[in-house]
């Protein structure tokens, strides 16, 4: 047999094949160095450097050199078959000199992974499933809610919804909305036990901390785990506790602040190619659908920070953008169906939804892989210090920082889970706080738009666009996308699964402690939050697993929303009501966001001028109320929609942005 260390174990520490050092061991060496065995006591030490010391490894000369040497050895004995059989197992083949992992092209990066502290889960047996169904029907402390077929639903649809345990069809419209109902009639904390389901939403703020807050091994993502392994591997959202630990710790640098000081010249470079089409709309007086735009640049955007890849979806629509977008949507149609239809026998072969899956996954593999390698390719190794300090003006992508940071090398296929992630995390959550903070504010009192406007076109006098410093002088701009976040938030539910019998500590619920059996699965919802306490507004999730793009994503947020109505406010095409709600992972519109963008206060300026007239219908309608002795409200927020979201969630709907003259 070839005396070489067996090629190709991604995950596992690999010895150096440059750079050896006297103590290191070689390329010749016949077994790579075996891990330190972790200790659940102690936290993953360091290797010595010497040890640690790895460079990349080509896979092209490599495994096509060890292919041919083993092929020209008439030596096969036990070991060759052994490694065939793994090789085989780990989905792994070699033809025309490359190396492939399920028919994914991949340079294999050596994984110097640090040993994984073993956060122990014990697999839920259909018995930990069953046991918390019986607890909840049985226990007297937490409400079950009464199931209500929806208005205007289908006692079909009604009926298979709860049969099927299909929550938006049970739901008959967004989910969040309708846990929001139950909530005001059950409490803060209750049971929805349907067809073979049961869960256990928690609107209190102290328990929903408590479940955030808990140790690794206490609360798993569940059903959402289930629904985005496929898709993201064992990227930052599904991960299991061993991996996030890791990877957590290794991409969080990533976002340093210098970083996200240049990331706003991204932004702004964005925003001008959005506003050449927002300009052109405004010119020949056409509605433009900005649901659509905000995807499109935001997917722009998260492309060129996470892998230097420009998707140039505002630009055109291409097979790849398309492909994205595809992934999303079956994502989300995932997270929505109860029923795992993706894991049927071969649904990747006979399903059609499936096979275009499987298609543009491999489409999307393949655009990570030339990313990934090509970062490879170019690596200049650095301390997380050095590369702070650095100015990548051709690449200031995460995967650069992320493959040039020393002590951290991550396998290609753990890299491709982190920046699938990161893509499809950070992509429609921004463009949905986009969409709906431009709807309240197109909607909503002018003077409420007018106050942004003004804040923004003060701040931003004589500027093409914000810095950093400019955005924390725009509080009105940021408390717009705020708001927008507790009415809208994304994702609506937060899910969890328990892994150990819990008791949640009682909080404003009234209810002194609830007990929550292994294999519960929980839906934190806080939407309507109107309380001012900790764990009661979370945008972004909270505990350990809190999102890591969060400022990323406000000052994304910021710098577009900021340039957009520096130059222009926004007239609905149609009603506002025709917009709708739809939700999945987002909550996105039912039937897009079309607005007909002017230049200049459109909605305020005299209808004589070319304008919307609301100030003239004001003091119409004020005369008309003062002459005839009534009501002399004329705040002119319109109440038609909100009444018509009100009805069908039983009056809990918030006040949306409260009186802008005052507040
Ligand atoms: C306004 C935009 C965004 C919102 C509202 C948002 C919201 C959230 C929420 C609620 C969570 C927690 C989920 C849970 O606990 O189950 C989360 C996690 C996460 N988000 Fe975001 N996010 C946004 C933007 C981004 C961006 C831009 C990125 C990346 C560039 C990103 C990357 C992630 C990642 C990787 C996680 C998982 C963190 C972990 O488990 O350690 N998000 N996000």
């Amino acid at each position: 047999l070839p005396s070489r260390p067996l090629p190709c174990r991604a995950r596992t520490p690999r010895p150096s094949l440059s750079t050896p050092t006297p103590t290191e061991p070689t390329t010749n060496s016949t077994r790579p160095p075996s891990p330190p065995k972790p200790s659940p006591s102690t936290k993953p030490s360091k290797s010595p450097p010497t040890i640690q010391r790895t460079a990349l490894l080509d896979s092209l000369s490599y495994e096509a050199d060890l292919l041919q040497t083993w092929e020209e050895s008439d030596q096969r004995g036990f070991d060759y078959f052994l490694e065939k059989l793994r090789r085989s197992f780990s989905n792994l083949s070699f033809a025309d000199g490359r190396a492939s992992r399920g028919g994914r092209d991949w340079t294999f990066s050596p994984a110097r992974t640090p040993p994984l502290l073993p956060i122990q889960r014990r697999p839920l047996t259909p018995l930990d499933a069953l046991k918390p169904a019986l607890h909840a029907l049985t226990r007297r402390e937490v409400p079950i809610a009464e199931i209500e077929m929806p208005r205007g639903g289908s006692a079909l649809g009604f009926i298979t919804g709860v049969l099927g345990g299909d929550l938006q069809t049970l739901a008959g419209g967004p989910l969040f909305l309708l846990l929001a109902k139950y909530c005001q009639k059950n409490g803060p904390v209750y049971t929805l036990a349907f067809g073979p389901k049961s869960f256990l939403i928690v609107s209190d703020p102290c328990m929903a901390r408590h479940v955030l807050q808990s140790r690794p091994d206490a609360y798993s993502k569940g059903v959402l785990e289930e629904i985005l392994k496929p898709i993201m591997g064992n990227g930052l959202i599904p991960a299991d506790p061993a991996t996030w630990k890791v990877r957590r710790r290794a991409i969080v640098p990533g976002f340093h602040r210098r970083w996200l000081g240049r990331m706003v010249s991204l932004f702004s470079g964005a925003a001008a190619e959005l506003l050449g089409s927002v300009d052109a709309a405004a010119a020949a007086g056409s509605p433009l659908e900005m649901e659509e735009r905000f995807c499109s640049v935001s997917l722009d955007i998260i492309g060129r920070a996470v892998f230097n890849y420009d998707f140039g979806s505002v630009r055109a629509e291409s097979p790849v953008v398309k492909a994205v977008y595809r992934i999303l949507r079956e994502a989300e149609h995932r997270s929505t169906s109860f029923i795992p239809y993706w894991d049927l026998p071969y649904a990747s072969r006979w399903m059609e939804g499936q096979v275009q899956f499987r298609k543009d996954m491999s489409l999307l593999d393949g655009i990570l892989a030339s990313m990934i390698n090509g970062a490879v390719a170019t690596r200049s190794e650095a301390s997380v210090e050095e590369l702070e300090e650095r100015d990548e003006a051709d690449d200031p992508s995460l995967l650069r920082f992320l493959i040039d940071m020393r002590g951290e090398d991550v396998d290609s296929e753990q890299m491709r889970d982190d920046l699938m992630t990161m893509l499809i995390a950070g992509h429609e959550t921004t463009a949905a706080v986009l969409t709906w903070t431009l709807f309240e504010l197109a909607r909503g009192d002018v003077r409420m738009m007018e106050d942004v406007q003004h804040e923004v076109r003060t701040v931003l006098a004589g500027k093409a666009a914000p810095d950093y410093d400019d955005i924390v002088n725009m509080p009105r701009l940021r408390q717009s996308l705020t708001e927008s976040l507790r009415l809208y938030p994304e994702p609506p539910i937060l899910i969890r699964r328990a892994l150990k019998d819990d008791s949640l500590p009682g909080g404003g619920s009234g209810i002194p402690s609830v007990k929550v059996l292994r294999g519960t699965d929980i839906f934190i919802s806080t939407y309507p939050n109107e309380v001012a306490s900790d764990f009661a507004f979370l945008p972004f999730g909270g505990g350990s697993r809190k999102c890591i793009g969060d400022q990323f994503a406000m000052m994304e947020a910021a710098v577009l929303m900021s340039m957009l109505l520096k130059k222009f406010d926004f007239e609905f095409a149609g009603s506002p009501d025709d917009v709708g709600m739809r939700t999945g992972a987002t909550i996105h519109t039912m039937n897009g966001l079309n607005l007909i963008p002017h230049e200049g206060n459109f909605r305020t300026r005299s209808k004589e001028d070319g304008g919307g007239g609301w100030w003239d219908m004001k003091r119409e309608e004020y005369e008309r109320k003062r002459a005839a002795g009534g009501d002399m409200d004329v705040g002119g927020r319109e109440e038609k929609w909100k009444e018509k979201l009100r009805e069908r969630v039983g009056g809990v709907l918030p006040d949306l942005f409260v009186d802008s003259d005052t507040d």
